[in-house]
């Protein structure tokens, strides 16, 4: 692996004609520092020494060029150097938010979305100081000191020895406060991924923590994620604030032993006067690029904390990926067979042993107690997640055989989860076919029986939808979905308990919406309600993972088992609920 550092460097390898500018322009800005402080020596000389009035109009006038050409390669540098970081960060939060969404499920059954959200954002945020911090300042101080440091030496390399004595003692504490600093912004980081989990569950479920009265509690769990975040940066403050005093008073021998020594040798005549300030008027000048590029290394070392996180996430592998010889499938015949199929997310198995048969068009409805295991089971056909053991097959290929591209299209689903994105309403149809014309997106609209409400939208098809589609109503929105899902015409279909969260009156709406859907497709619906699939063609009854009962309704109703007894205990439900309405 890659050292980070060389990780975030070649990240600016594109734009390396931007970095040979700011290295052209910082090298004559920090060779002016020298050349200021090597000239105050000529002219303290030529003023006390000499007593040459010419040199009243010269310096000025040197003065006002000195500046004037500094002014405007600082400029060039600063400006070309800050849109290299800019470009690079760019690109390494492009590259994140791709790897992000490519990995599988598991990677987010991993993650909650605040911290997901956080990386993206916070630690971003704070590679991006450090970033700009090293790219701005890090080279024009370097030259700066150097050409300094050159003066120094070219001045009196004696007494320029004296002053730098103590330097390397620094490096030490230096070290050991850089590493306490990058420990401390890594955690502060996954802090802050606590905090924006926090704001991302409040802001989504709003609605409920209202309902239930939780601001008090949400507020609390907020101020105690906050207080821990601050007790961690309090730290991180005092090893940042620690750095520059600790090396400051070491540096301090070395002026002492410059003011004694350099005193002497005045003293004794081994040193002009002028020679003597100008070695002063260097010395202070060089103390700023110094304790800059001590504040740099911090700086460097925090965000250090925050690229090796994010590198971490970026480094993350899918481990569902096309196999070397995967072919493409063409549009499939809808001949599904999950075939002694096992599986597990962890040590605990969820499936066992599941076989299934579809032939094209048919409807497999999958039932059963909650948690037996029907979500998972039709998460494994778009390969959300691989089988542990057994295969599935699509018209008689092994899913895993198949170019995960191909056999995306072959699928479709619509869920409770009713996701729309914040865009038309035209566009979030589109999802299902990018390049549909808008004939196509109105043609799927009227088949999803949403044609007419969309019609009395203010906007029609281009009304924008909110946050989650926040002003349309449950079925509405479901009609939406599968409006999409007809769009994207695929010949398999999963449905999972899409209309377990709409009233009556909703439900028939989205029922006849899908049951035109569903033609000439091969279509596993997952139901709770059970008369939403007593005509389906086949009907598995899941228990703990295991097929325990599979037939037509009429077949299963025979057997006077699990499934008859369901299904008693529900019509014995809904004729309660007839009664208490009807009364
Ligand atoms: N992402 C996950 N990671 C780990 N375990 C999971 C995950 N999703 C589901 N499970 C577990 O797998 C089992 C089956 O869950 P699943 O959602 O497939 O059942 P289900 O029959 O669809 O339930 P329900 O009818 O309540 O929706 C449960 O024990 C559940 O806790």
């Amino acid at each position: 692996m890659k050292p980070t550092l060389i990780r975030i460097l070649g990240y600016f390898k594109p734009y390396w004609k931007l970095l040979v500018i700011s290295a052209i322009c910082s090298t004559i800005v920090g060779a002016m520092d020298g050349a200021f402080a090597y000239l105050v020596k000529p002219m303290l000389e030529r003023i006390f020494a000499e007593k040459d009035s010419g040199i009243f109009i010269l310096v000025p006038l040197g003065i006002i060029t000195l500046f004037a050409v500094r002014g405007i390669t600082r400029f060039t540098y600063d400006t070309s150097i800050k849109l290299a970081g800019q470009k690079a960060i760019q690109d390494i939060r492009n590259d994140m938010f791709a790897s992000n969404v490519r990995l599988d499920m598991a990677f987010y059954n991993r993650n909650s979305t605040g911290e997901l959200m956080s990386r993206m954002t916070n630690d971003i945020s704070a590679m991006q100081e450090g970033i700009a911090n090293i790219v701005t300042g890090l080279f024009r101080d370097v030259v700066s000191a150097c050409s300094l440091l050159g003066t120094l030496f070219y001045l009196n390399w004696k007494l320029a020895l004296v002053s730098f004595v103590a330097l390397p003692l620094t490096a030490y504490p230096a070290q050991l406060i850089g590493k306490k600093i990058k420990n401390a912004s890594g955690r502060s980081l996954n802090l802050m991924g606590g905090i924006t989990a926090i704001l991302q569950e409040t802001f989504s479920g709003i609605r409920v923590i209202k309902a239930f009265g939780l601001e008090t509690l949400i507020i609390n769990r907020f101020k105690n994620a906050n207080l821990n975040y601050l007790q961690q940066m309090r730290k991180f403050i005092k090893y940042e604030s620690l750095a520059t005093p600790v090396s400051e008073a070491i540096l301090s021998f070395g002026i002492a032993g410059v003011v004694y020594f350099g005193g002497s040798q005045v003293m004794a005549g081994r040193m002009t006067a002028p020679g003597f300030f100008a070695f002063i008027v260097a010395l202070a000048m060089i103390s700023k690029p110094v304790n800059k590029l001590q504040g740099s290394y911090n700086v460097l070392q925090r965000s250090a904390g925050a690229a090796e996180r994010v590198f971490q996430t970026l480094d993350q592998s899918r481990a569902i990926t096309d196999k070397p010889n995967a072919v493409d499938m063409n549009r499939a015949s809808g001949l599904v067979e999950f075939k002694n199929v096992s599986f597990s997310y962890g040590e605990e198995p969820i499936l066992q042993n599941v076989s299934i048969k579809a032939t094209s068009n048919q409807m497999i409805a999958l039932v059963g107690p909650s948690g037996g295991g029907k979500t998972t089971l039709v998460s494994l056909l778009p390969r959300f997640y691989d089988v542990t053991d057994g295969a599935i097959f699509i018209d008689g290929h092994d899913i895993r055989d198949i170019t995960l591209n191909s056999l995306v299209s072959q699928v479709a689903l619509v869920d409770q989860e009713t996701t729309l994105f914040h865009d038309s309403i035209a566009n979030n149809i589109r999802y299902g076919k990018p390049d549909a014309t808008i004939e196509e997106v109105t043609e799927a609209a009227t088949a999803a029986y949403a044609h007419d409400f969309i019609s009395q939208l203010p906007a029609g098809y281009d009304t924008s939808i909110g946050d989650r589609g926040i002003r349309l109503s449950g079925g509405q929105r479901q009609r939406i979905c599968i409006a999409r899902a007809l769009l994207r015409n695929a010949p398999i279909l999963i449905l999972d308990e899409a209309t377990s969260a709409l009233d009556t009156e909703s439900e028939q709406m989205v029922q006849r919406a899908l049951d035109n859907l569903m033609v000439n497709r091969t279509t596993f619906v997952i139901a709770h309600r059970l008369s939403t699939v007593l005509h389906a063609d086949k009907i598995i009854v899941l228990e703990k993972g295991r097929v325990v009962e599979s037939g037509t309704h009429n077949d299963l109703l025979a057997n006077n088992s699990l499934y008859s007894r369901l299904h008693s205990l529900q019509f014995k439900e809904r004729d309660t609920d007839e009664m208490v309405y009807t009364q």
